[in-house]
């Protein structure tokens, strides 16, 4: 039978309590040492993940190096945030085993899944199924992996894709903007794909502030992804001003 494993049993039992706030660190922009001290630094503020990754190339030494950095610096769960098989690391707690339903490319939905199953095995990282959704615009993520971007518009074609999901058995619906979306994803798609499903709900891509943090909380985002506001804050110190306004944000 399978069970559920140490991070996810984590994120539900936090969840019965809180809205949670994870931050996206991708190896490409940080090094080993400020990836350590942004975790650090979330912790301290009250972050409740790290997860880790990049569409263009986040693999080997150079992931390897990040996960590392992030494990000695702080006891938050880190979880892969995988572009491909590439994007797996065996000092990562955890792998957010997703599938891009909206792709129009195979390799997106099933293919990098099969490439990367065993050696999320034989490391024994914890895979946790997840239904991995693009809305427009999509940013580099919805181009990399070839989706057909849900409209904004249309929040119930969202709904049908998260409903899917979740019918599929998977077992947290990410509603993705891509990394660095001039918008995050509508308040309006956000609340109707809450209402359909029963698993928990991600939202991430383009939210730089407290009131888009708050709004997409109260849309019935679950869990909150925040990334290039942390990365993009231009020095450690305003990247901790910036962490403590998203986390208030998000935790009200
Ligand atoms: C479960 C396994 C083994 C693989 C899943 C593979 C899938 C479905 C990938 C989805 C498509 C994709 C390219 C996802 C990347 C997600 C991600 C890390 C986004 C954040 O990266 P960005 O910041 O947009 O990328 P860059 O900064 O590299 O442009
Ligand atoms: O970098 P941002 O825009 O915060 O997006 C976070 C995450 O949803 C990207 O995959
Ligand atoms: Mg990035």
């Amino acid at each position: 039978m399978i069970k559920l494993g140490k991070v996810e049993t984590y994120i539900r039992e936090k969840l019965e309590r809180e809205k949670l706030h994870f931050v996206l660190l991708d190896p490409d922009d940080v090094s080993p040492e400020v990836a350590g001290e942004l975790a650090r630094m979330s912790e301290e503020i009250g972050v409740d993940a790290i997860m880790v990754g990049g569409s263009t190339g986040a693999e080997g030494e150079v992931l390897d190096g990040v996960v590392k950095g992030i494990k000695e610096n702080s006891n938050l769960p880190v979880i892969l945030f995988p572009g491909s098989h590439g994007g797996i690391s065996k000092y990562a707690d955890a792998i957010f085993f997703m599938s891009l339903l909206n792709s129009r490319n195979p390799f997106f939905i099933t293919g990098a899944q099969a490439l990367g199953a065993f050696q999320v095995k034989r490391y024994g990282i914890e895979p946790i199924p997840m239904a991995y959704l693009i809305v427009e615009p999509g940013e580099t993520v919805g181009w990399v992996g070839d989706a057909k971007p849900l409209p904004r518009h249309k929040p119930k074609i969202a709904a049908a894709y998260a409903l899917a999901g979740q019918y599929l058995g998977m077992r947290l619906v990410y509603l993705e903007a891509g990394s660095g979306a001039p918008q995050p994803v509508p308040p309006e798609m956000i609340a109707l794909v809450k209402r359909v499903i029963e698993v928990p709900l991600i939202v991430g891509g383009g939210i730089r502030t407290e009131e888009q943090a708050r709004a997409a909380v109260k849309a019935g985002a679950d869990i909150i992804v925040t990334g290039t506001a942390i990365e993009k804050a231009g020095s450690i110190e305003k990247a901790r001003e910036k962490l403590i306004e998203l986390n208030r944000g998000i935790k009200g």
